[in-house]
């Protein structure tokens, strides 16, 4: 047997949604750049969800769908409110939140092709109200109810502030989630394959995803870089700060990739927008910090910026509270996990790979009473 410690270069399925070859992503064979630019964040579920693009009656229709199921089930504000709310992450209240709209949904394990669409339906029209839900009960405040005659990215903000959003905002809030949706097999994504592959449910599946979208090392890593351009907190103190980081060989989050070597095609989207939306806010400092931190990462590391790197000060030029960033990288997200769900189920094997064992050569078995 070979190891490849973490599964590294290993192809461990086929997939139709989305594929990055030599450094190009695609969705279903249209490349990113094309998609950031002219697709709206509706328009890439259909993608994803069918492999191609909709026409515009099977977009409203789809738009239609999600909208019907923005509401969510009362017991959830309720349940929220019993958290020890100063405590909990809100990536943490999003993995249990999903679980338990899981128990309210009748058809949760139905397993057959158009349960399993409506269930792909239902989570992602609710996962964004969880998110904006939980930031406002923390606070206090009443949930805002969806709005219906609004997109998910302009709901979004909306529910979250409970005002109506500029046109600048919602453009750049439904890019990010356009250029967040779908990673072929990364961390969180084979967590959701693995997951249903046993065949279990899609709630199970997706609370499963949101489990490793968590960590710092994938999606928690945009909260985390938000935490260091905090700390640095001046262009001043870029240089020195991100030194002693290098030379005491931590990492620096938002850079280097698994599959990217020349760069994350992503990341160009997003600091255009850092760049644009921090000018407008008049907080160029988080732009500026930015830039100087990717050209001493670059010249010292060789390593690019990932898509979380300027997620960052783009979602805070947004106004959006920095421990909302994952959950927010989730609500795109979803999109790309119910993919690579659906798409596992209708051609379903086990998940199951190998371990080589390195532990302790034969035992013999020695009672309790005779063990030093
Ligand atoms: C949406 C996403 O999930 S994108 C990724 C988000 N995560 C981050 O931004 C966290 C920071 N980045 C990292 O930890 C890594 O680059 C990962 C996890 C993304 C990829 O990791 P791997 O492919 O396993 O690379 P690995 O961690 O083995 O790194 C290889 C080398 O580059 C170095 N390196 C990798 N990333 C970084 C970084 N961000 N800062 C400094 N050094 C780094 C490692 O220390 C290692 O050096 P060594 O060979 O001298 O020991
Ligand atoms: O693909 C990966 O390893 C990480 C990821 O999810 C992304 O970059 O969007």
């Amino acid at each position: 047997m070979t190891t490849a410690r973490g599964l590294e270069g290993v192809v461990a399925t086929t997939s139709s949604v989305s594929s990055i070859i030599d450094d190009t992503l695609t969705y279903a064979g249209y490349n990113i750049d094309d998609l950031a630019e002219n697709a709206s964040f509706e328009e890439v579920i259909y993608l994803l969800w069918h492999r191609k693009l909709p026409t515009q009656t099977e977009l409203d229709e789809l738009k239609q769908q999600l909208s019907d199921n923005y509401d969510l089930p009362q017991e959830v504000f309720n349940h929220f409110k019993m958290y020890p709310i100063d405590k909990v992450h809100p990536m943490a209240a999003l993995r249990t939140a999903v679980s338990l709209i899981g128990l309210y949904d009748e058809e949760a394990d139905v397993m057959n092709e158009e349960a399993n669409y409506r269930k792909a339906v239902r989570l992602q029209a609710k996962i964004p109200a969880l998110v904006t839900a939980f930031a406002r009960i923390r606070k206090g405040q009443e949930p805002i109810a969806p709005r219906k005659d609004l997109g998910l990215a302009a709901n979004f903000l909306y529910m979250l502030s409970g005002k109506e959003p500029e046109a600048v905002e919602v453009e750049a809030f439904d890019k990010a989630l356009v250029l967040h949706a779908d990673h072929e097999l990364n961390a969180s994504t084979f967590t959701a394959r693995v997951c249903v592959a046993t065949l279990s449910d899609v709630y199970s599946g997706v609370t499963a995803a949101i489990s490793a979208l968590k960590g710092p090392l994938h999606g928690g890593a945009n909260e985390q870089v938000m935490k260091m351009l905090s700390e640095i907190g001046s262009v001043d103190n870029v240089e020195p700060y991100i030194l002693s980081k290098l030379n005491n060989k931590e990492k620096i989050m938002g850079f280097g990739h698994r599959v990217y070597r020349q760069g994350d095609p992503r990341a160009k989207h997003l600091k255009e927008m850092s760049r644009r939306l921090t000018e407008l806010t008049g907080e160029p400092q988080w732009y500026d910090m930015s830039t100087q931190i990717e050209e001493i990462v670059t010249s010292q590391k060789k390593l690019p910026p990932n898509v979380d790197f300027y997620s960052a000060s783009v979602y805070h030029s947004l106004g959006i509270e920095h421990d909302l960033f994952t959950p927010i990288f989730a609500v795109s997200r979803v999109s790309g996990w119910l993919a690579h769900i659906l798409e596992q189920y209708s051609n379903n094997r086990l998940i199951r790979p190998r371990a080589e064992y390195t532990g302790p050569g034969m035992q013999e078995y020695v009672p309790i009473g005779e063990r030093k």
